[in-house]
């Protein structure tokens, strides 16, 4: 058990908010396609992509990719979920993840995304930004910015795999002897 950071109600108007924000950067949705690491970075990604739908009244796309393949510490190249069926060369990609900490996850991602093409652009919205980077990596968007220690863990929970919507901060316990 640990805090709650975000409640499902937090958690959809946080959404709500950076679907606006990304729509304002691009000036509309004219050529974004967005695409979600697996695996909780895709329930977030597929809102993202409809709340923008809803408000511009133009489709915009929602793939999932999986990163797997594409780690730098054990690169898994049997599995496999990728589906992006749709075209990425010359589009502004959303790259999207619940959580960014050490951003190697991001890394392997930009890897898989170009090869189904060369992007005008990606950009990143995250909901959760906990730092702590190892490589020089920044979201564009994030739902909210936690100050944590690098032992601590954040669990963003999503109700397509987890019955709910909630963002936790559980700490590291400390054993006093
Ligand atoms: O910035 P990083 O240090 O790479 O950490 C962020 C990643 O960690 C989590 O993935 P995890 O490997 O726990 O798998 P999951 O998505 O299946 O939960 C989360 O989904 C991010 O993708
Ligand atoms: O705290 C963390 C770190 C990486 N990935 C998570 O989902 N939570």
């Amino acid at each position: 058990m640990g805090a709650v950071l975000l409640d499902a109600g937090d958690m959809r108007r946080t959404l709500g908010r950076m679907a606006h924000e990304i729509l304002e950067a691009n000036q509309g949705a004219e050529g974004l396609v967005v695409i979600g690491v697996l695996r909780r970075g895709y329930p977030v990604a597929k809102r993202l992509a409809f709340l923008m739908t809803q408000i511009e009244g133009t489709t915009v796309p929602c793939g999932k990719l999986d990163v797997r393949p594409y780690r730098d510490d054990r690169p898994n190249f049997e599995h496999d979920e990728t589906e992006i069926p749709f075209e990425v060369a010359g589009k502004t990609v959303i790259l999207v993840d619940e959580v960014i900490y050490t951003a190697r996850t991001i890394r392997a991602a930009l890897e898989g995304v170009m090869r189904f093409g060369r992007p005008k652009t990606v950009q990143l919205a995250v909901l959760i930004d906990r730092g702590h980077r190892e490589l020089p990596i920044e979201p564009n968007y994030y739902g909210k910015k936690v100050d944590t220690d690098r032992d601590d863990h954040i669990v963003v929970r999503v109700n397509e795999y987890d019955g709910e919507d909630a963002v936790v901060l559980e700490k590291k316990e400390v054993i006093n002897v």
